[in-house]
């Protein structure tokens, strides 16, 4: 049977006490509630408990200041913070004062009784993580999709050892990003942080790059050259789309980790290098290794902890997010300040982003020089994205439209039914159709033949409709 044990939970929403107060008294465990950190510290004292369960927002402060203090004075209570900064600031807090478990809100009960089940097994503190002085302003990953929060409590967890990272992720969902959090944030900041990336590079010249050369190893080697593993003496290297790397490269790649020493090319005295390894793909390596095209052994050394960035249509929640991160950088770089128009957001959230958090970047940055209002509405950000991936209109604007025709067909009904000939077909068509036409061709920037291949009509119908609604294509292209 699971250990039980006494428990205080700290949390100004009575709601979440009442909830996680019965589901770990079910559990066996004693519990007490504290609303404060007032409240907490008298609970401390009296109560004695072997886990505390903290809020981060308290109302009078902060819960995390005093955690460092109260796990010194109590090296056996075992903390877990509940937060709902779900931001990898907190999540780094949580653990440099000590805490045994970082939990973002809304989290899963189950999850926190296991925490509970896991922190009464463990009983060993993890003072060994105190305050370390770590910079924690500007950190530079964003968002707070429960995908995000796993990367972050991973990041957390690595800073203060050596263990190598397999970062995995399509191009643009910021792995490098990563690599650099984990390096500026860890014990290594003071160091160099030295990346390569294995595509951009020749493959001949792969092992030059990594491991250095000697002078007349090859052609054009003039002198003794270091190699990324020298440069990064102390630091860390980061071995970007480490799948694309060759198969011999791969060979010497590990012979130098599992040596930690390094030989140039040409040479023959190796030299110690003291390097934390961060790797980085969007290959499925598992199949590389299939296909005899990356080897296992290297894998497994890579891949001690692996953390995993989903694209970002798989975490929406961060795109507006990340979208107004990247107008307040461009404010920040002098350009005029831009906010979001709802409609716009809409249309970001509905976005398949196939180039991920780089495409969103980039997309925002474009308008931030480019759109001439403040306010960036949906029409502007259609011209920035590419047309044929923006979804088709979905269900409830179509739903809408619906309704707006049955409207407007029942009212004119209404007023048409005394008339000779109300011709409700071609009234209804003259308030739709320019509009069809005019948003179709500014999309495709005035030109005809795309803009009738989008309506899906023969161009010379396209060119008889523009004619017969008096819309002039000259005036249409200059008014875009
Ligand atoms: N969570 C995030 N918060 C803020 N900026 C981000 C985030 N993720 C990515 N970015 C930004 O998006 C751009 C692409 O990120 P990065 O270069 O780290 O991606 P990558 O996965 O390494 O791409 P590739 O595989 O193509 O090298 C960078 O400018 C980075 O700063």
């Amino acid at each position: 049977m699971a250990a039980t044990g006494t428990v205080l939970v700290v949390d100004d929403d009575p709601a979440i006490c009442v909830v996680v107060g019965e589901a770990l008294r079910r559990q066996g465990h004693k519990v007490k509630i504290a609303g404060s950190i007032r409240e907490r510290t008298a609970l401390m004292e009296s109560f004695s408990p072997d886990i505390l369960i903290t809020d981060v927002m308290l109302p009078d402060g902060d819960g995390l200041d005093g955690v460092a203090e109260i796990i010194e004075r109590k090296p056996d209570l075992n903390v877990i913070i509940l937060s709902a900064q779900n931001t990898l600031n907190t999540a780094i807090r949580a653990t440099e004062k000590g805490a045994f478990e970082y939990l973002p809100k809304p989290f899963d009960l189950n999850e926190l009784t296991r925490a509970v089940a896991d922190a009464l097994g463990h009983r060993s503190g993890g003072a060994d993580a105190s305050e370390q002085g770590l910079p924690h302003d500007g950190l530079p990953l964003v968002g707070r999709s429960p995908a995000m929060q796993e990367v972050y409590r991973t990041i957390a967890r690595v800073l203060s050892n050596d263990l190598s990272i397999l970062v995995l992720g399509e191009s643009g969902t910021g792995k490098e990003l990563v690599a650099e959090a984990i390096h500026s944030l860890g014990q290594r900041r003071t160091r160099p942080f030295v990346a390569i990336n294995m595509a951009a590079i020749p493959r001949e010249l792969i092992e030059a790059e990594l491991f250095g050369y000697e002078k007349g190893a090859f052609t054009g080697a003039q002198a003794r050259t270091a190699g990324k593993f020298e440069q990064a003496q102390g630091g860390t290297l980061f071995l970007d789309e480490i799948g694309d790397m060759p198969m011999e490269a791969q060979t010497r790649l590990l012979r130098v980790l599992q040596s930690g020493e390094v030989t140039t090319v040409g040479g023959s005295k190796p030299v110690r290098v003291d390097v934390r390894i961060i790797a980085a793909t969007n290959k499925d390596l598992p199949r590389l290794i299939e296909d005899n095209r990356f080897r296992q052994d290297l894998y497994y050394r890579l891949n001690v902890v692996p953390v995993s960035l989903p694209p970002l249509r798989e975490r929406r929640e961060d795109v507006i997010l990340l979208a107004r991160h990247f107008l307040d950088r461009a404010a920040q770089d002098g350009l005029p300040r831009k906010a979001l128009a709802e409609d716009a957001a809409q249309l970001l959230m509905a976005y398949h982003w196939p180039g991920n958090v780089r495409e969103l970047q980039n997309i925002m940055q474009r308008l931030a020089v480019l759109s001439r209002e403040n306010v960036i509405a949906a029409d502007m950000l259609r011209h920035a994205l590419p047309l044929d991936a923006v979804p088709a209109d979905h269900a409830a604007p179509a739903g809408q439209l619906a309704q707006a025709v049955r409207e407007w067909t029942k009212r004119q009904l209404g007023v048409g039914l005394g008339q000779a000939n109300p011709q409700l077909h071609d009234n209804l068509l003259a308030v739709i159709e320019p509009i069809l036409l005019q948003e179709t061709l500014a999309s495709v920037d005035g030109n005809q033949i795309r803009a009738a291949g989008l309506l899906g009509i023969n161009r010379n119908t396209l060119r008889k409709k523009l004619t017969d609604y008096g819309l002039d294509p000259l005036q249409l292209r200059l008014s875009d």
